[in-house]
């Protein structure tokens, strides 16, 4: 098995101060909520660390925050200076969300300015990559919808790439349109779809039903000019792993699914290899 990394670094928009220890920041999007874009941002994160890459997961989805369960995630991030937060680690990869700082219980009553605001801090101040001498992918896992959070932090993060998850289904893709438009509106380059519970295989009988639609993300791949970088089946074990923290990239690493997520990764690292190069390697940008 080759092993080597293959790690990507992208120009990122004017006039936007890029995190001095990230390479690469991938948003995950959707347009409808429950489409699996956690579930998708966490598995993504683990099949890029597969791929040799050092790798961390922002949860932005403030008011649902998902990846720390995901995760298996408990307690608190440390902050030794009182001014940064260490990032905590799980199944090799860093994370940070806004569910590691508040009670799991207590609901995020927030505008979008205040919880915009309160994102942009938690990027900025978590010492990503402190550790590891930097970080070639952070992925930040986006609330669901085109509102105020995922447009302002669009606008104001450097992100190298979008990837917009949806389900097959019309009213998924329909919503998914919104997000594709929404990201090219504030020019941050759509790196591609992943179409989420494309097929249901019966556990018991092997019949294959595709209970979210036939086809759906590929139609809208197509019409939109924008690569399927992948599709995963609705399938249990996926479900499963992510409720118990072992997300099934972690857990089941010769699964169908998880193979089908390191091909998602690497479709994901060729799509940032096309697009233009940063000026500065990571080791200077490092300095
Ligand atoms: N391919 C899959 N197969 C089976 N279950 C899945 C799959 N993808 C996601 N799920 C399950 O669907 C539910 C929703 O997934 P997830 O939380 O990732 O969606 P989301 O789009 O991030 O939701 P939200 O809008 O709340 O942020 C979860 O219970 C998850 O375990």
């Amino acid at each position: 098995m080759n092993t080597t990394p293959r790690i990507s670094a992208h120009a990122v928009q004017p006039n936007l101060s890029p995190l001095p220890r990230v390479r690469n920041i991938i948003a995950i999007g959707s347009g409808k909520g429950g489409v699996g874009k956690s579930t998708t941002a966490v598995n993504l994160a683990l099949a890029l660390a597969a791929e040799g890459a050092r790798v961390g997961v922002l949860d932005a989805d403030v008011y649902g925050p998902s990846i720390p369960t995901m995760l298996g995630l408990s307690g608190r991030p440390d902050s030794p200076d009182g001014k940064t937060i260490e990032p905590m680690r799980a199944h090799g990869i860093e994370a940070m969300s806004i569910g590691l700082l508040v009670e799991q219980d207590t609901p995020m009553i927030w505008r979008g300015p205040m919880a915009t605001s309160a994102l942009t801090q938690l990027l900025g101040e978590t010492r990503w990559g402190g550790q590891d001498g930097g970080l070639d992918y952070l992925v930040i896992d986006l609330p669901p919808g085109t509102g105020d959070i995922q447009l302002t932090l669009a606008q104001k993060i450097p992100v190298a790439g979008a990837v917009i998850v949806t389900t097959p289904q019309d009213v998924a893709t329909l919503d998914a349109k919104k997000a594709l438009k929404m990201f090219e509106k504030v020019q941050v380059p759509v790196l591609g779809l992943v179409e989420n519970m494309a097929v249901h295989v019966c556990t018991s009988c092997g019949h294959a039903e595709h209970i979210f639609g036939q086809g759906g993300g590929e139609r809208m791949a197509a019409t939109y000019g924008v690569p399927l970088l992948g599709s995963l089946p609705l399938e249990i074990g996926i479900r499963e792993q992510g409720d118990a923290g072992t997300p099934i990239v972690a857990a089941a690493p010769a699964s169908t699914a998880a193979v089908a997520y390191r091909e998602l990764a690497r479709n994901v690292i060729a799509e940032l290899d096309k697009r233009p190069r940063a000026a500065m390697p990571i080791s200077a940008s490092l300095l």
